[in-house]
């Protein structure tokens, strides 16, 4: 279990001890929990009187007529339904959602960003958020935004769920605990936490100040990718996810809940704490998953094979092997091709690129992507190699070498992604990017014959 005590009053159900204590292995699977004993309705899902005097309550993240439909049933001390408020309209103006193109913002070019600084402002979850990119449009439920969180304090009697998406949280400095509707999940650097669309939650912190990367995904649910040819081993492996197990408090505070939905923030009052499920069942529930466990496979004998090797997760769009988002994780690896430019080639893709450095020094930009960093390289625009980094690659000695002090990320999506504002005036944008390939020669000698 954690080390650091859960908030007064609440009470998480018992886990096995070991390496998962606090938590139940395995990617999408039917799981069950309760706080206390007997709380969970047993070979149904609605007896006339609950256990306890609990409700139940459905959470749909999927169509009922999904092919494999995912859901959770939760057992709770008042139903959802039970705010004391009308929903009002509040302004978060740096969350942005698609579509937020505006025309004297050009998202056309290699962008990279240095790391972003909270300062001196007390800032939580929701007015810690800056969006940076927004792709597709989140009221018909395709594409994505890309983030930057900045949090120095948590929320204490402040709630808050997305209707609009699914978040994938990717710390990059401090300890962040999200305390859910289905139970406790602490996060550090190189973990990552997916939060479901829909699921209540408040977000304190465990050690501050906090800065990471968030993925808001408004289409299907990531899912880990088709492995091919590699087989049922090795990438993310299904037991290395972990769920939270059912933890609730049963606490009479007058509270505020935020909703976003369709770009747009809601606040209502709520006398209780909203996470006051005692038990649950499903296969929809909140989870982690430590990068460390990812397994990477690659090129043995020779090239440099693309990235879709390194997908931890995957979103599928609706059309087959074109992802609304893939996420990408460039660890640390051996590197052994023989006769090969290892680094990445320069290249240009169908699928814009979002990338994060959580630490060390990435090998196709040796300096300018520091960690907290980002970069964005848009649909069909040209990158690759600093002429640094290629022209070491091109002359290096090709022994098996370990790439060491290395973690970066990829959030690739199908969809252009647009610079918000905050990302093309407030952020720390290197105007300088693209000289790191200015230097690179012409080394074409027509005479010189094939080697
Ligand atoms: O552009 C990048 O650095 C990301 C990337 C890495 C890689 O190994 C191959 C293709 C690619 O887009
Ligand atoms: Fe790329």
């Amino acid at each position: 279990m954690s080390e650091y005590p859960l908030r007064d009053g609440m009470r998480r159900a018992p886990s096995t001890p070991g390496p998962h204590a606090g938590y139940m292995p395995g990617f999408g699977n039917d799981f069950e929990t309760e706080a206390l004993d007997g709380a969970l309705p047993q070979g149904m899902n609605s007896p006339q009187k609950c256990n306890y005097g609990l409700y139940g309550e459905q959470l749909s993240g999927t169509a009922f007529t999904a092919h494999i439909p995912e859901r959770t049933w939760c057992y709770r001390i008042r139903p959802s339904v039970k705010h004391s408020a009308r929903y009002s309209r509040i302004d978060l103006p740096l969350w942005r959602s698609a579509p937020d193109i505006h025309a004297d913002v050009t998202s056309l070019g290699q962008y990279r960003w240095d790391p972003i600084e909270a300062g001196a402002q007390d800032l939580t979850w929701l007015t810690g958020m800056r969006t940076m990119t927004t792709a597709g449009d989140v009221n018909t439920q395709v594409g994505m935004a890309s983030h930057v969180y900045l949090v120095t304090q948590s929320m204490v009697d402040e709630y808050f769920y997305s209707a609009d998406s699914e978040l994938l949280v990717v710390p990059q400095q401090g300890r962040l605990r999200f305390y859910t509707e289905l139970g406790v999940l602490d996060v550090a650097p190189q973990e990552i936490a997916i939060i479901p669309r829909g699921l209540v939650y408040r977000v304190e912190v465990l050690a501050g100040p906090c800065r990471g990367f968030v993925c808001e995904n408004y289409g299907q649910k990531f899912e880990l990718p088709a492995r091919g040819p590699i087989g049922a081993n090795a990438m993310a492996n299904p037991r290395d996810f972990k769920a939270s197990v059912a933890a609730f408090e049963d606490r009479e505070v007058a509270s505020t809940l935020t909703i976003k939905w369709c770009g747009q923030f809601h606040e209502t009052k709520i006398n209780q704490s909203p996470l006051d499920v005692v038990a649950w069942h499903g296969n929809y529930a909140p989870y982690k998953y430590d990068l460390r466990t990812y397994c990477p496979v690659g090129a043995i004998l020779f090239d440099h094979p693309d990235p879709s090797i390194f997908t931890v997760l995957s979103a599928p769009s609706g059309q087959e092997g074109t992802a609304n988002i893939d996420f990408v994780l460039f660890r640390d690896r051996w590197m052994v091709a023989e006769d090969t430019f290892r680094p990445p080639w320069y290249h240009k893709n169908i699928m814009s690129e979002l990338m994060g450095n959580i630490y060390g020094q990435y090998d196709a930009k040796p300096n300018g992507f520091v960690p907290g960093g980002m970069s964005l390289h848009n649909m069909m625009l040209p990158h690759g190699p600093d002429q640094v980094a290629f022209d070491k690659a091109s002359n290096a000695n090709l022994g098996p070498e370990k790439l060491e002090n290395t973690m970066s990320f990829m959030f690739e999506t199908r969809f252009p992604q647009h610079l918000t504002k905050f990302a093309a005036e407030t952020a720390p944008l290197q105007d300088d990017y693209i000289d790191c390939w200015d230097s690179i020669e012409k080394k074409f000698d027509g005479t010189a014959g094939v080697k």
